[in-house]
């Protein structure tokens, strides 16, 4: 991938303390303050080798070139319950509109089972590199977000492992593959609408042509790709938990380069049983961006999600019956 080597307004935290049994102290630190800023950070010193970030993203660019007739040999509507598959320009409708851009949604590879948004990926004939290259993503994204939420929980008093016996021993582990086409230079729709995203955390890769807005508190900000890292974002069950200290920021996107745009984002999300209460000392008290109450909530994490995902594909909810 070319990068434009824009420089971001948002910090870049290098983690490599946090994996190789450095002192994490002023890492957790810089996550802490970061996360309580914005919400949006990038991650480096990561440990994801380029070539498989390379290779991930030649390969999808090689799906999306394909005629949408294959590419629909793997639709969503094929996915059923597990909710993986391709969904075309307009599918889905992130804000309550069509958003610019298609993509195919994937997860952790799981048997067939009962559990909605879980079961066996949908994988494309025409470019079989693809199934290869998403497997071995997910396996090294999973170890990177434990490693950013050890960071978390040490930032927040905890014990390094407090997550990952409390929330993500089983995470819901979910994947993205975004195509963008051009935006025209004119157009009030949006590639992604605003939104925050639903889990623990996400981590974004994207590719140079930029795009990514956040609503900092300072008002809208780009987060241009920064080469070797991640984008990292808190969602609703980090704000949950924390009482609105730490921050599930809004962010949107709309592909102004004149380019294809891809993106591939992460989202690393309690096990689907785990309830997420308030941790016990939260402050809380920040009125949420969207009016809507987190601290409400009380079911599962998966009762949050599968409502979530009913509003942004309404045609396919029906699957989740
Ligand atoms: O494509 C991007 O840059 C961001 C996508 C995003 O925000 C999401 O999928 O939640
Ligand atoms: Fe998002």
């Amino acid at each position: 991938m070319r990068n434009n080597g824009a420089v971001s307004e948002l910090p870049v935290i290098d983690i490599t303390p946090l994996r190789t049994g450095g002192d994490p102290r002023a890492v957790a630190d810089r996550i802490g303050a970061a996360c309580r800023d914005n919400g949006f950070f990038y991650v480096s010193g990561h440990g994801v080798p380029a070539d498989l970030v390379a290779g991930l993203d030649a390969a999808s660019r090689r799906f999306f070139a394909l005629p949408d007739e294959l590419k629909n040999e793997i639709s969503m509507d094929r996915g059923g319950r597990a909710w993986r598959g391709f969904f075309p320009v307009g599918g889905e409708l992130t804000s309550g509109r069509p958003d610019l851009k298609e993509g195919v949604y994937f997860g952790a590879e799981e048997p067939p089972g009962d559990l909605p948004l879980h079961g066996p990926n949908l994988f494309p004939e025409q470019v079989p590199e693809l199934r290869e290259a998403v497997l071995a993503y997910l396996t090294a994204m999973t170890g990177v977000a434990q490693t950013v939420m050890s960071g978390i929980a040490l930032s927040l008093g905890l014990e390094a492992g407090y997550f990952r016996e409390g929330y993500t021993a089983d995470p819901t582990i979910l994947f993205r593959i975004f195509h963008y086409p051009p935006a025209p230079p004119d157009t009030d729709s949006w590639g992604v609408g605003e939104h925050t995203d639903y889990g623990l955390l996400t981590l974004l890769l994207q590719d140079d042509n930029g795009g990514l807005q956040v609503h900092t508190s300072r008002g809208w900000i780009d987060a241009p790709p920064v080469p070797g890292t991640f984008v990292c974002n808190i969602g609703d069950m980090l704000d949950k938990l924390t009482g609105g200290l730490y921050r599930s920021t809004p962010h949107r996107v709309r592909n102004l380069s004149g380019n294809e745009r891809l993106s591939f984002p992460f989202f690393f999300d309690p096990g689907w049983d785990s309830e997420v209460p308030p941790l016990p000392y939260s402050p809380g008290g920040r009125a949420r961006w969207d009016g809507q109450d987190l601290r409400a909530f009380s079911g599962t994490y998966g009762d949050y999600l599968l409502a979530k995902v009913s509003k942004v594909f309404p045609h396919l909810a029906g699957n989740l019956g």
